[in-house]
């Protein structure tokens, strides 16, 4: 069967991995840019001992998604570099809010003090979630900030789960939908009548199923056993998460996989032996294309044939991030850790500030990266601000938050637009709504990525490994 995958980025170079492992070649990837990789993107300053990341610096290790990566990663022969639970970097991870940074709880401990933002204990939380009855009505969606109030109340949808909701898809947490992050609390919840009810009960009435099951015919990848072992709680590549990307196009490349850069594909025609699709201005027909392309850009691409299927991926909506990374000569940080969030009541222009010289050995540098925008880019950066007055507002913001007196050494500032898609209240019945489309018109098309099935790393790997293990196999 002749394949072509569309887009370059992680998901698209899975999608690759996993044709070649199943259909062999001929096979090409066709990426509009003139690299790879998408958003994952490292400024490597060897020179000076730092990296930047404008895009994604960790993967979690954890569950199926976790272990497929890592099968990947140990396949690619990549250098990992984990972080393991007991690391600041895993332990530490803080809000700023009402004029404070805050440490978040990391135990069973932090749940019976009063811990500020908080007013209260967050015991108190569980308490009333295992005292509140469900609706009656069983709800098909809901947003994860309705859920959160109503099963623990309204401190906690502010202050940890709306944070929580910016720090994943800098997105709204009275639009995300609760299948995005909890779909099995949600689930259970709905079944039983209570979160912890919930999460009791089904341990003594479900049986335990394996997801990892069927996915790994030689056992589970060593590196996922040696995570497990070593108590990862994420990890990252030497030289930068970029490493990936350009491992997988090396490993392609080897084994003969055309990855052609700067070609865009601008149309899609579906016809009785496969898709002609339009690569910059030819023709070029292939029997089976999988689009690892974010929504908005694929649904030009079928509007011509298939307005409705175009509609329908124009639903899922996406929003822009600023990313702001900056280095400053020496240890500046009063207190180490992951980063911090800014939940959203706090009404600040930022969304948060990752410790990238925390969680990774960069010399005796601090580099950090503040992120703003996102779901409410517009209500701050709609008049369009120059790069040196993004910059400044960043500055301005963690030195306050951070009391450093300095100013960046070396700092860059990138606008990544629609960057990250929103997995709003209906997101499911959406994605099944498109892929239901395909398959009743038999169209030889399969999406992967970010836009679909979730929006980290691991899930756009797996999703490539799923919708290609789903492809007939003539
Ligand atoms: C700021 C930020 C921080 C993040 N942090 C993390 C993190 O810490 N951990 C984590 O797990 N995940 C993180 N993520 C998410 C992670 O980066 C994404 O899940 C992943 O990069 C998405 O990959 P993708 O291949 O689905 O999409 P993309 O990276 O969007 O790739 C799509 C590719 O398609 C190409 N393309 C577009 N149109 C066409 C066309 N017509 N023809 C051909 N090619 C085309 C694009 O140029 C692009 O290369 C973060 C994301 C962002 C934005
Ligand atoms: C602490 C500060 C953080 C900021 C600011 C932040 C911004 C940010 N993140 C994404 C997208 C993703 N982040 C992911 C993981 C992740 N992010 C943070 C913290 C911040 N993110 C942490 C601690 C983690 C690790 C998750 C954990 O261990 O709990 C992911 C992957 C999620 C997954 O399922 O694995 C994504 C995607 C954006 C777009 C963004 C911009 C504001």
């Amino acid at each position: 069967m002749t394949t072509a995958v569309l887009g370059g980025g992680l998901s698209g170079l899975s999608a690759g991995y996993y044709l070649l492992r199943r259909f062999g070649k001929p096979l090409t990837i066709y990426e509009a840019s003139p690299r790879v990789g998408g958003w994952v993107r490292t400024e490597n300053r060897k020179d000076r001992n730092f990296i930047f990341e404008s895009g994604p610096r960790t993967i979690r290790p954890i569950g199926v998604q976790g272990a497929n990566t890592l099968e990947l990663v140990e396949e690619l022969q990549l250098e990992v570099t984990p972080i393991r639970r007991s690391h600041v970097a895993a332990r530490n991870r803080m809000l700023y809010a009402k004029g404070q940074l805050c440490m978040l709880p990391n135990g069973p401990k932090g749940l019976f003090g009063v811990l500020p933002p908080f007013t209260k204990p967050l015991y108190k939380a569980l308490f009333r979630d295992l005292v509140t009855a469900s609706k009656k009505a069983k709800l098909e969606d809901e947003s994860i900030y309705s859920f959160a109030e109503r099963r623990f109340g309204k401190e906690i949808a502010d202050y940890a789960i709306s944070p929580m909701i910016c720090g994943i898809c800098a997105g709204n947490a009275r639009e995300i939908s609760v299948r995005f992050l909890m779909e099995g609390i949600f689930e259970k919840e709905q079944k039983y009548g209570g979160v912890l009810k919930g999460a009791l009960l089904a341990r003594f009435r479900e049986k335990a199923t394996d997801p990892k099951e069927g996915l790994f015919a030689q056992g589970q990848p060593k590196l996922y056993a040696q995570a497990q072992q070593e108590k990862w709680a994420m990890y990252g590549l030497q030289g930068g998460l970029e490493n990936l990307p350009k491992a997988m196009r090396k490993y392609l490349g080897e084994r003969d996989v055309n990855v052609q850069l700067s070609n865009e594909c601008r149309n899609l025609t579906f016809n009785s032996s496969g898709v002609r699709m339009t690569i910059k201005d030819a023709d070029v027909p292939v029997e089976h294309v999988v689009s690892s392309l974010p929504a908005y850009k694929l649904a030009p691409l079928v509007k011509q044939q298939h307005p409705s299927l175009s509609a329908q991926l124009l639903d899922i909506p996406y929003v822009d991030v600023l990313v702001v990374n900056m280095q400053f000569q020496g240890k500046l940080l009063k207190q180490d850790g992951f980063g911090l969030l800014v939940p959203p009541v706090e009404k600040l222009p930022i969304l948060g500030v990752i410790f990238d010289s925390c969680c990774f050995e960069m010399g005796d540098n601090t580099v950090l990266t503040v992120m703003m925008g996102g779901h409410w880019f517009n209500q701050w950066f709609g008049d369009r601000p120059s790069p040196k007055q993004i910059l400044d507002l960043a500055t301005s913001h963690v030195q306050k938050i951070l009391q450093i007196r300095e100013e960046p050494k070396f700092s860059r500032v990138h606008t990544l637009h629609k960057c990250i898609p929103q997995y709003t209240v209906g997101h499911k019945r959406r994605v099944e709504g498109i892929r239901n489309y395909i398959k009743t018109y038999k169209l030889p098309l399969s999406l992967c990525g970010a836009a679909y099935d979730g929006v980290g790393i691991n899930d756009v790997i797996l999703s490539a490994r799923r919708q290609v293990e789903a492809m007939p196999l003539s």
